[in-house]
């Protein structure tokens, strides 16, 4: 009989890698494969996790404490699915497991202190003479209340943790860790009458006039049928009153779980729809690998604005009719207020919607909800593909060429690679959609890997909007200087006439982009990133927006003493500036960084856009994305070359998308759309091809370069970036490794890049150099890598398949 589980603890160390063996009590026979326990691990309690069951010697094992849950949490292609993602991005399983979690952990610990049982005042005295009198008054402190949290210790001391270690390691004081359950379902009394209205309201009568309380009770009680804990407060009946009239068994009590939503958009009603051919194709092909419950992946490739919302929601309608449950994930939440309530109208309460600002108690309810079926659909960003469906029938991921599917910080996995393996080892179907594809996705459908699907037309055969490319250049050689050109200025003015929208998109926010003397050309950089500080108008402040710390303006140069300091470059705050000189009556409304950074701000700007109250939308690219308003019909671009002159290999890409993506938000509805690109670069094929709406022109010359440079798809990145806060060591340290690298790789089919500075060679006072490693072999580099256990090591950070080289 299998008595002991392989557990893995989840605590945030890369170092630990490995399950351990723990017994499992008596009390607790029914723990399995999956479930969450709670495991003594050195002198702490923590969360572990259940990976396997096995039958060993229980000589000196330590046993499980106690279950976090009565049920599996993760099922055994959940556990596949992690395992696969921490070999494959180089993390530990612990951190590849907890992303199923809602906040990371299932439990929280409060750190507490007490005396040890066999406390030896006399000796903690001696110990204590020669220690600061601090020391004696956090000692006493924990000795008179009997026990501690470490939040009141730190109130006492400014070096409490320190004391606290001395006390620890002169066994003055022992841990007492208090530990509960995360997430706890919120649950709700419900009162009922027992008996019939009448027999109730007899007694009623007959009760003594001080039982005032039990009266109104039965009196509410007559007139609702239930009351639950929230109406039962505002009737100011007390917990003894209720007891009292159900042991006289008048009422019955009960307590139900109430699962918390706090998501409610606006559900537009569902009207039906009459699918295009192209629509009705796509499904066709889809439709009966869901039935089959097949794993087969799909690139749709729709132009904007083809209805590709439609095919999913179709899709989705499908698996739940076999009663599978769906995975919709989208790049931002924030921008797809417009998808969400689609689907909202077409599946109402069968969707959780994941949103990033719901509280963890919210998020284990959603994820409770979908566990026990009580909901078949779950939409979110990146993390709402760990969502724990048991049933999974289907994956569908919008835009999927966005980088935000990435994760950027440990585990940088990529959702569209998991999302994959997930529904392989579900037997599931995955969508992916997009007008502009990643280069690779588009790569991997072209040799089959995926099933291509494309839409060309837009629905009712709407045109795309006209294109006009204005040079700057040639506008530089006219003299004109100003940041709207004047086919962009003429293009507004008509639309703002016909009393029709527009959306101006520029890549940079704040004012100015960087400041510079005039003299010395000297350009102002934060002092903890090697970057240039952006002059913003609110608050006239110069900031830096990698560590978003504020400068004051200098009145002289730094360098110099000159009083020449001037602002170069274009932010969106100056082109909301020249747009209200140009159009003094036009109302316009800026959406970046700046102006949403309060929750759920981007649903209101856009909203208010969408039914009408502004004319013009300006911000960065989150203004190109996802929404559908017809009356738009003008998209001005102040730069496309933004993006293009980055030294990234993805920059082309990059530009493309956003040009194809913001042009694709004109024109939507019955009136024409056009647009105007403002370009240094319009010889560029990224241009040229956004322009001409074309994406296989796009693709042809991209796919061409990065066969010849040798870039994904035709070889695997992986980036290693080492730090240090001093930067002689960490270019050291950087070529030690990079020798170790080509030792230890000799005979795998690659090749070592660098080492180089990052592009920002310092960021919060951290400098950064990196190494790539290019390859077709990624299983073998990873496991040379895993043998000489680089990822343990805290200064080196590596990035498997990095969407960002610099
Ligand atoms: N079969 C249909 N008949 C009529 N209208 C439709 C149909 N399918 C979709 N639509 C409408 O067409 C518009 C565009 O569809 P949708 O937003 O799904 O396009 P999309 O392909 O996702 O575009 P983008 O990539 O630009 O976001 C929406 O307003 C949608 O309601
Ligand atoms: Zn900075």
């Amino acid at each position: 009989m299998s008595n002991i589980a392989q557990v893995i603890v989840n605590i945030p160390t890369r170092s630990i890698d490995k399950p351990f063996s723990y017994l499992i009590p008596p009390h607790l026979q029914g723990v399995d494969v999956g479930w969450r326990v709670l495991v003594p691990f050195g002198n702490r309690k923590v969360e572990g996790f259940v990976i396997a069951l096995a039958a060993e010697r229980p000589e000196g094992l330590k046993t499980i404490l106690d279950v976090l849950d009565t049920y599996a949490w993760f099922n055994t292609n959940m556990i596949e699915t992690a395992k696969w993602l921490s070999t494959y991005y180089l993390c530990s399983l612990g951190e590849a497991l907890r992303l199923f979690v809602p906040g990371q952990s299932g439990i929280r610990t409060q750190k507490a202190y007490k005396a040890p049982d066999e406390a030896d005042f006399e000796q903690a005295a001696v110990i204590l003479e020669n220690k600061p009198v601090e020391y004696s008054t956090v000692l006493s402190y924990i000795y008179n209340q009997g026990s501690a949290t470490l939040t009141e210790l730190v109130k006492l001391s400014e070096n409490t943790n320190t004391i606290l270690k001395f006390f620890l390691q002169h066994k003055l004081i022992v841990h007492s860790d208090t530990v509960n359950k995360r997430g706890k379902s919120n649950t709700t009394t419900i009162v009922n009458l027992a008996v019939g209205r009448e027999v109730a309201a007899l007694t009623e009568q007959q009760l003594p006039k001080t039982c005032l309380a039990q009266r109104r009770l039965l009196h509410a009680l007559i007139d609702n049928n239930e009351l639950t804990t929230a109406q039962l407060r505002d009737l100011n009946i007390t917990p003894s009153t209720i007891k009292k009239l159900a042991s006289q068994g008048l009422i019955t009590i009960r307590t139900t779980q109430v699962f918390r939503n706090s998501y409610d958009t606006l559900c537009k009603s569902a009207t039906k729809i009459t699918l295009t051919e192209e629509q009705e194709h796509a499904l066709k092909a889809i439709i009966p690998l869901i039935c089959a419950q097949a794993h087969k992946s799909f690139l749709l490739h729709g132009v904007t604005g083809s209805g590709k919302t439609q095919v999913y929601i179709n899709a989705v309608a499908e698996a739940r009719r076999l009663n599978r449950q769906a995975i919709v994930l989208v790049p931002e939440i924030a921008l797809t207020s417009q998808i969400i309530a689609r689907f909202q109208a077409a599946f109402g309460n069968d969707i959780v919607v994941m949103h990033s600002k719901l509280s963890v108690g919210e998020r284990h309810d959603a994820w409770r909800r979908l566990q026990l079926g009580q909901a078949g659909i779950v939409i979110g960003a990146r993390s709402a593909l760990f969502a724990p469906v048991n049933n999974l029938g289907i994956i569908i991921i919008d835009e999927e060429h966005e980088f935000t599917y990435k994760q950027e910080e440990s585990p940088r996995y990529h959702a569209r690679e998991v999302a994959l393996i997930r529904a392989k080892l579900a037997g599931a179907v995955v969508i992916l959609g997009s007008a502009t594809p990643a280069v690779e996705t588009y790569y991997q459908a072209l040799n089959g890997k995926h099933t291509l699907l494309p839409m060309r037309k837009r629905i009712d055969n709407v045109p795309m909007p006209a294109v006009t490319v204005v040079d700057m250049r040639q506008e530089l050689a006219q003299r004109r200087r100003s940041v709207i050109s004047p086919p962009l200025q003429e293009m507004l003015a008509e639309t703002l006439a016909n009393k029709e929208q527009a959306v101006i998109l520029l890549n940079r926010r704040g004012y100015s982009t960087f400041v510079l003397c005039r003299e010395c050309g000297h350009v102002l950089k934060c002092r903890h990133c090697d970057i240039s500080l952006v002059y913003h108008t609110s608050g006239n402040t110069l900031r830096c927006h990698y560590c978003q710390e504020r400068h004051s303006i200098p009145d002289t140069c730094p360098e110099c003493g000159s009083r020449y300091i001037r602002y170069f470059g274009t932010g969106t705050q100056k082109v909301e500036e020249s747009l209200n000189l140009l159009f003094p009556t036009a109302k316009i409304i800026r959406m970046d960084q700046d102006t949403t950074s309060r929750k759920m701000a981007h649903d209101k700007i856009l909203s208010a856009f969408a039914n009408g109250s502004y004319d013009i939308l300006l911000g960065t690219q989150m203004v190109a994305k996802g929404h559908d308003i017809s009356n738009v019909t003008a998209v001005g671009i102040i730069s496309a070359d933004t993006a293009l002159n980055l030294p990234d290999f993805r920059a082309a890409e990059k530009t493309f998308a956003l040009l194809t993506q913001a042009a694709g938000r004109a024109g939507r509805g019955a009136k024409a759309g056009r647009v105007v690109m403002q370009t240094y670069n319009p010889e560029h094929y990224a241009v040229q091809a956004g322009a001409a709406h074309n994406y296989q022109e796009f693709f042809e010359s991209e796919i061409t370069f990065r066969r010849q440079l040798n870039y994904p798809p035709f070889t695997h990145l992986l980036k290693i970036t080492v730090q240090a806060n001093d930067e002689t060591i960490v270019h050291r340290n950087a070529n030690l490794l990079a020798s170790e690298l080509a030792q230890i790789l000799t005979g795998v089919d690659s090749s070592i890049v660098g080492p180089f500075p990052a592009s920002i060679n310092k960021i919060k006072d951290i400098f950064r150099v990196n190494i790539l490693i290019k390859t077709t072999d990624l299983p073998n580099v990873t496991l040379k890598l895993t043998d000489v256990d680089i990822i343990s090591r805290k200064d080196i950070i590596v990035d498997v398949d990095p969407i960002n080289v610099l």
